[in-house]
């Protein structure tokens, strides 16, 4: 797979003391996208999407008429997938090739194909390494989806499991995707998708030394200002410990 970032404000060479990955993982509709991407530009951090990349993957599948269910066919065009992703939080574009699919890539149609490539064991390998290889990169980056606390990125200084009732995630899907979407379509996309992608990864419960951040009752500021207070104390610890 060629991976290229455009990279987000903190890529750059800094010392080892200045990296710092924070690692967010939860169910659909629990807020990873657009809590972590508001965080991260208030951080002044890069920011991955890594469910971004199998939407993109998954887009990239259909364009090329491969059946989703062979996996072999599904591998081998993820290995061939020319991504580009960008980490910057306040301008987030995904290109594959020269098409720009920021915004198809979160079409019903996507979102409801996306799990047989995320339950593709061989092409989450794929994606789990150019995942690893752009956070390496970054110098401090928050990157979030299903196995980023517990397999792309275990050893990251904050790891957060961000969770929130399966009525407050259908209701925030429902807001965002506006009028037009019945109640079934929206279980499909939320509900029906979890428990497929739980055949792969564990996402419903922390693994050890992973905090939980319910945010059902929280504002969508409190729930930004509870991500960054963790990163910030252990930012303080840090420093203490220097
Ligand atoms: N604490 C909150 N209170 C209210 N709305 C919220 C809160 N957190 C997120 N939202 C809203 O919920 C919607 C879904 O959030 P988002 O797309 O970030 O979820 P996600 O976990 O990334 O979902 P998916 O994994 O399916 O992409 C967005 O419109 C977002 O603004
Ligand atoms: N690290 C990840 C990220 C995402 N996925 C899967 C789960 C979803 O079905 C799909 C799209 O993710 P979303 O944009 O809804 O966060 O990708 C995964 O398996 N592992």
């Amino acid at each position: 797979m060629s991976t290229s970032t455009q990279q987000g404000p903190s890529a750059a060479t800094e010392p080892d003391s200045d990296r710092m990955v924070v690692a967010v993982d939860g169910p659909s509709g629990s807020g990873k996208s657009s809590v972590c991407r508001a965080a991260a530009a208030r951080l002044g951090a890069a920011y991955l999407d890594t469910g971004a990349m199998y939407r993109a993957a998954t887009w990239y599948c259909v364009q090329q008429n491969v059946a989703l269910r062979d996996e072999d066919a599904v591998a081998v065009a993820v290995e061939e997938l020319p991504l580009n992703i960008s980490t910057d939080p306040q301008h987030q574009i995904i290109t594959v090739g020269e098409t720009d699919v920021t915004a198809e890539i979160r079409a019903p149609q996507i979102s409801e194909k996306v799990s047989d490539v995320a339950t593709n064991r061989k092409a989450r390998q794929v994606l789990i390494g150019a995942q690893r290889r752009i956070i390496d990169q970054a110098g401090f980056i928050v990157a979030e989806g299903r196995d980023i606390t517990t397999v792309v990125a275990p050893d990251a200084q904050v790891r957060v499991l961000l969770t929130a009732s399966a009525e407050a995630r259908l209701r925030r899907r429902g807001a965002q995707l506006g009028d037009g979407q019945s109640a079934e379509a929206l279980k499909r996309q939320v509900l029906d998708r979890d428990r497929r992608d739980s055949a792969t990864t564990n996402f419903t419960e922390a693994a050890d030394g992973v905090a939980v951040l319910d945010s059902s009752e929280l504002t969508f500021d409190e729930t930004v200002d509870s991500l960054i207070g963790r990163v910030e104390s252990v930012q303080e610890t840090a420093a203490d410990g220097l």
